[in-house]
């Protein structure tokens, strides 16, 4: 144990978990899995750029603690989030003799997580699953609050369940390997944080960016911050059958994107995609009069000060149209008796969930944005 870890709870009664935040966390997970989940072996499912960077680290700390483990080990990026791999991670779980009782360990980012977290939902109707998020997407928003799934051809996360973790090592220390391009993308999910209901994290975002970048005391600080964020809404609305919604902010726009690129991470990634939705939430809440064109302003000029992309017609190797974004849209799963559900903004922080948004009125604002220079 480390006196400088930082614990964010998430109270969800017999769901409940820590979410810790610390340094050198891998080297000390064989004994922070063993006292929470005593006895059980683990099934670590990773891809192939953490097997190289992290995994003998956390395979020497199982070790050390005594505890059996297997792994299996699948190619890097959200081309993985399929079907295909959903398969042979369970079959792998399953072949190397985990039972219900043992643990399924996702060490990476968001891709891992998701996929390790549906396999865990499933496989023996539910083992218990623990996550050590690796990249600062996954530290601050994939591993919280037990969305799991995968992509379907249709759209994304349109497979998956709730399953929570059993426990969250978020080990700050190993940002410092993710390229990065990768942690500017996880930098849109924190951002998203201010923008939902947190004007003053915002602004503190906005003074103290740099120093998330560079690795300083700012970085944790946002981590948490963020975290803590999180789990009050998923603790208000595990379910999303209300509130949860809110954490979509930007992302009926950015599914769309990803879709349309086919999980294509080469040229657009989640973060990146998040990032161009948020702005088009903005920008959109301005075009319906509910916004000030000041607040979207600065929303857009923040993002583009830490070099993320914020124009639809930005987004590499993409020419489409305002139809086929909307089509795509329609495949959300806010969807409700077939209207669209948006995450809209009064202004900063004080987002708010808008039900039976018109197609007109989204088709109208894509063209307009579209036609941006
Ligand atoms: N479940 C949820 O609540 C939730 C929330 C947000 C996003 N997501 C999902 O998360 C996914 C995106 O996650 P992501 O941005 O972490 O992408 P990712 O999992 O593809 O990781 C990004 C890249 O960085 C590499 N990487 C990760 N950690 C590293 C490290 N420490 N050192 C070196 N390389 C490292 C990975 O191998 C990968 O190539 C999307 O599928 C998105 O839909 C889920
Ligand atoms: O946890 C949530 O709830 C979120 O919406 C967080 C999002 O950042 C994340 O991308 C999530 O996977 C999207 O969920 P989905 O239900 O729209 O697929
Ligand atoms: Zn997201």
């Amino acid at each position: 144990m480390s006196a400088s870890d930082a614990i964010v709870h998430v109270p969800l009664g017999e769901r409940a978990y820590d979410i810790r935040i610390g340094h050198g966390l891998i080297e000390r997970a064989g004994e922070l899995i063993g006292a929470a989940t005593p006895g059980a072996a683990c099934a670590i499912v990773t891809d192939e750029n953490l097997a190289r960077t992290h995994l003998p680290a956390l395979e020497r700390s199982l070790e050390a603690a005594g505890i059996r483990h297997a792994q299996v080990v699948c190619p890097p990026g959200e081309a993985t989030k399929c079907y295909r791999w959903f398969e042979t991670v369970c079959d792998a779980i399953i072949g190397a003799r985990m039972e219900r009782g043992d643990v399924v360990v996702a060490l990476g980012g968001g891709v891992i997580g998701d996929l390790a977290g549906f396999a865990a939902a499933v496989v023996r109707r539910g083992m218990r699953f623990v996550q050590i998020p690796t990249s600062l997407l996954a530290q601050v928003d994939s591993s919280v609050g037990g969305k799991t799934g995968i992509n379907s051809p249709h759209g994304k996360n349109l497979v998956g369940a709730f399953h929570q973790p059993s426990l969250v090592l978020a080990d700050v220390g190993v940002l410092d390997t993710l390229p990065e391009r990768e942690f500017r993308a996880g930098y849109a999910e924190v951002a998203k944080y201010g923008l939902i209901d947190d004007p003053a994290f915002f602004a503190w975002l906005e003074e103290n960016h740099r120093g998330v970048f560079a690795g300083g005391p700012e970085r944790a600080h946002a981590i948490q911050t963020s975290c803590a964020a999180k789990a009050a809404v998923v603790v208000r609305d595990e379910t999303e059958q209300g509130d949860r919604a809110l954490l979509n902010l930007g992302h009926t726009f950015a599914h769309a994107f990803e879709r349309l690129t086919h999980y294509d991470g080469a040229r657009l990634v989640h973060g990146e995609a998040v990032a161009i939705g948020l702005v088009c939430a903005f920008r959109f809440s301005a075009a319906l009069g509910l916004c000030s064109g000041q607040d979207a302003g600065r929303v857009e000029g923040h993002l583009r000060t830490v070099g993320l992309p914020t124009r639809i017609r930005g987004i590499p190797g993409w020419d489409g149209d305002a139809a086929a974004i909307l089509d795509a849209m329609f495949q959300d799963k806010k969807v409700k008796r077939g209207a669209l559900t948006f995450i809209l903004a009064r202004g900063i922080g004080q987002s708010f969930i808008s039900r039976g948004v018109e197609p007109s009125s989204v088709r109208e604002f894509l063209d307009a944005e579209l036609a941006r220079a």
